[in-house]
């Protein structure tokens, strides 16, 4: 997915593993001298569990606080006003969305400038190294902007007081909310309905992988600069929990990633769309309100246009119910094995960048066309394998091929189809919130229950969200076929009624359309009320009342399908 604007980013065209498989990333031979580090590592009995990491044992994070320090975070605050950050309209307080926030100190006006946090202030890949050494380690290697500043925060972290980032690191969090921290069992218990669970083991996976890639290729070539006492997979961890939950993308700085203390202590809210940048007339880091705020309020910018299941992913939050506009369910669909075109289809749908299963995002506005057009794709019979290449690309967001295909024969398989995946993962969603209806619903800090009530919590949150839109994809198209189920049947009315009044006279003229028998998936009404489903009855009403005609009172703009995001 693009990024738009600078929001918080965590963004799946930022891959850290595969942005680390460099050709050039090759061991180097040079010795480097060591440089002084402070460890103060302890051994925890955390409920951790390893994620297949090359690390055993669970270590607590000796750098940051308690998400809610605000003790520590007016350290920071004086710090950055010597620093050099501008007065300021708004200062750190305990917020009720986010634990920490920032809360506006005199009346703000919609359309204000805010923050002015000078580029001195700001950590990005070309930041200064307290252990120079180390970073030209890095660079020399080519390390990519997530892995290097990942690095780059274990080692300023590790220095204490001898960092000039002290202070910030201080008042990061010691364990940021985010689904890094989910073991393999609770990622498979609570998030066992949703297709979160599978990108946040991919985004494990990611993280091991970068970590064991720099350990193999950097670190043991250099155990002086980067002793596995201090880069481990838990400080890895712990620095890219971090970089998800806190760096920005500035676009007015051609897209470059940064950390930007002070800014990074605005929380997210899904009625706001004002984003962190670059402003080249003030030199610093702004933002624009986009409403008014009176004294203590909270001020918010917008993360970006995320469904629930990414910010809990990357922020390890679940906005309240029906609060955000982006929101989204990702669908998992799959040719089905026993087609007798299967090998075509897949053929197809390689040539375009496919797969046999496909995951779509299905919001309340309704579904991608990409999506339609991977339904028509697996209904389709035998006869219409000159269109199965048209389907596939349709049904890619790599291709520009046109997206708005229709093949009225077969729409009704098709969205038969998207029902029937729809309702299976509905009653997966609703098998794990009936099992977890006992737990307490108004748990809201980790702090006052344990964190498996927690984790429990955010997933019933995310799950209800989910299962909401599936609700609402599933009242659309049950409306839609019967709809067009209702309108065939008058049609088919009026047929027999032709039928009798001309007897064998006009039979000859309609029976090529008459004999059209269609593929048949289920839910069809046409037997139920008594029409027979053979000889010429079961002819499909579109192609008497014309291409793409809907039928009955519904209202195709609810239906409307959607594009997603430019990849
Ligand atoms: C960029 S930081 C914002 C500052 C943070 N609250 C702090 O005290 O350090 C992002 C983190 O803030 C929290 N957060 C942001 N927006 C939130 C929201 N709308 N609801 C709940 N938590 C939120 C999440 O823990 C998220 O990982």
């Amino acid at each position: 997915m693009a990024l738009l604007r600078s929001s918080f980013i965590p963004c799946s065209s930022q891959n850290p593993s595969s942005l680390l498989k460099n050709p050039a990333l090759l061991p180097p031979t040079i010795q480097i001298r060591s440089h002084n580090i402070h460890i103060r590592c302890s051994i925890s009995t955390s409920s951790n569990e390893s994620t297949g990491t090359t690390t055993t044992k669970s270590q607590k994070i000796p750098w940051g606080c308690d998400i809610d320090s605000l003790e520590i975070a007016s350290v920071l605050q004086k710090w950055l006003s010597e620093s050099g950050l501008p007065l300021q309209k708004m200062a750190i307080q305990k917020v009720d969305v986010g634990e920490r926030g920032l809360v506006a100190l005199k009346n703000i006006r919609k359309g204000e400038k805010l923050l002015f946090v000078p580029p001195s202030l700001v950590i990005t890949a070309d930041s200064e190294w307290s252990c120079q050494e180390a970073g030209e380690v890095l660079k020399r290697n080519f390390v990519p902007d997530w892995p290097l500043l990942a690095t780059y925060l274990i080692s300023e972290a590790s220095l204490m007081n001898s960092s000039r980032w002290e202070k910030y690191i201080s008042a990061l969090p010691q364990q940021p909310y985010s689904l890094l921290y989910w073991t393999r069992s609770e990622l498979d218990t609570y998030l066992v309905a949703s297709q979160i669970r599978e990108r946040a083991i991919e985004r494990i996976t990611d993280v091991t992988g970068t970590y064991n890639d720099l350990r193999l290729r950097i670190y043991s070539n250099y155990p002086h600069l980067f002793p596995e006492e201090v880069f481990n997979m838990e400080t890895f961890k712990w620095s890219f929990g971090i970089l998800f939950s806190r760096l920005v993308r500035l676009p007015s700085m051609d897209g470059r990633v940064a950390l930007v203390p002070w800014a990074d202590m605005l929380n997210h809210s899904c009625e706001v769309e004002t984003f962190l940048d670059y402003d080249k007339s003030s030199q610093g880091i702004v933002f624009t309100t986009d409403r008014p705020y009176q004294p203590g309020e909270q001020v918010f910018i917008s993360y970006g246009k995320k469904s629930n299941g990414e910010l809990l992913l990357s922020y390890g939050f679940v906005p309240r119910e029906g609060t955000n506009p982006n929101d989204s369910v990702e669908l998992p669909f799959s040719l089905k094995k026993s087609d007798e075109c299967y090998k075509e289809k897949l053929e197809a749908l390689r040539k375009h960048g496919l797969s046999a299963s496909e995951c779509f995002p299905l919001q309340t506005t309704g579904w991608p066309l990409e999506l339609m057009a991977y339904a028509y794709l697996v209904v389709s019979p035998p006869n219409m394998s000159r269109q199965f290449e048209e389907m596939a690309s349709a049904a890619s967001n790599k291709t520009t091929s046109r997206k708005n295909i229709r093949y009225p024969e077969i729409e009704e398989q098709a969205l038969q189809f998207i029902l029937d995946s729809c309702e299976s993962s509905i009653s997966k969603y609703s098998k794990f919130l009936q099992g977890s209806s006992s737990i307490d619903l108004d748990v809201t800090s980790p702090k006052q229950v344990n964190r498996k009530m927690f984790l429990k919590q955010l997933a019933v949150d995310l799950c209800t969200s989910e299962r909401r839109i599936l609700f609402r994809t599933q009242y659309i198209l049950r409306r839609r076929l019967r709809d067009m189920r209702t309108g065939e049947l008058r049609a088919l009315r009026i047929l027999d009624g032709f039928k009798k009044f001309f007897k064998d006279t006009l039979f000859v003229v309609l029976c090529p359309l008459a004999t059209y028998r269609r593929g048949g998936t289920g839910g069809d009404i046409r037997s139920s009320e008594g029409t027979p489903n053979g000889g010429g009855s079961s002819i499909q009403a579109s192609l008497l009342c014309g291409q793409g005609t809907t039928f009955g009172s519904w209202d195709s703009s609810s239906i409307e399908a959607w594009r997603p995001p430019e990849a």
